[in-house]
């Protein structure tokens, strides 16, 4: 099984099995484009922004600044030969840029990834709030739900233990990740943990599918009348 991506920083990358191999951009032949909506969640400061940075281009984001609103990220995927564009929106963590756009986050969203950090307790003492935000905005059961405790490369000085995270994990019933966005030798770990997110969402429904004359990538939210959106 070969899986193969083009992220937006002009690279696609071919997974085969467990290696992955750069090669240089080329156009996907299938004008079949399905596009999911995946929301990061999580306090200020707990690494999303280089989370998906390092999803979609690749490398270690240096110097992040904070997120006013959401930044949009895509990679497109050929998982099995057919073309999966996950659209990413990075979201703020703090309230005072966050509080204009929430209704859009979660509007027609199809996966949605908490994020905490491992090296701060609050960060993870903060998580149920961000579960129940999600809630409030009627996010239907079915959309996937995810926990990633991020900064493992700071593990040493961690104050989220394994134990206490996967509790809280089972609890909401969601798979549980710890990574790193910072250490390379965890970039397939991050890749891993997003295309577990793409299988998931690739037996679903059809979303939408690219036009033909939408070739181009688009950094434009796709949205998408959830009532019409089939998860079963
Ligand atoms: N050591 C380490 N630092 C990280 C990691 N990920 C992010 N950081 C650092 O954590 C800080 C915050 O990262 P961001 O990605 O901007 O955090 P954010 O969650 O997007 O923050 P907001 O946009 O304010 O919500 C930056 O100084 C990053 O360099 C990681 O995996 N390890
Ligand atoms: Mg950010």
């Amino acid at each position: 099984m070969a899986i193969e991506s083009r992220a937006d920083h002009g690279f696609s990358t071919v997974f085969k099995s467990d290696s992955i191999i750069n090669e240089s951009y080329k156009e996907h032949d299938s004008p079949q484009t399905r596009v999911f909506k995946i929301i990061v969640i999580g306090d200020s400061n707990v690494g999303k922004t280089c989370l998906s940075y390092r999803f979609c281009g690749g490398k270690f984001l240096k110097n992040p600044e904070a997120t006013i609103g959401v930044d949009f990220r895509e990679r497109t995927l050929s998982l099995d030969g057919e073309n999966i564009k996950l659209q990413i929106w990075d979201t703020a963590g703090q309230e005072r840029f966050r509080k204009s756009m929430v209704e859009h986050y979660y509007r027609n969203v199809h996966a949605i990834i908490f994020v905490y950090d491992v090296t701060n307790l609050s960060s993870f003492e903060s998580l149920p709030e961000w579960i129940e935000e999600c809630g409030r905005h009627s996010v239907p059961a079915m959309v996937p739900r995810i926990l990633v405790g991020n900064k493992c490369d700071l593990k040493g000085r961690g104050e989220v233990p394994t134990s206490l995270a996967q509790r809280l994990a089972d609890g909401y019933n969601f798979p549980l990740f710890e990574t790193s966005a910072k250490d390379p030798a965890e970039k397939e770990h991050v890749d891993a943990i997003f295309l577990t997110i793409a299988y998931k969402l690739k037996n679903h429904k059809p979303l939408r599918l690219k036009q033909p004359s939408e070739s181009g990538a688009t950094n434009l939210p796709v949205e998408q009348d959830q009532e019409n959106s089939c998860f079963c």
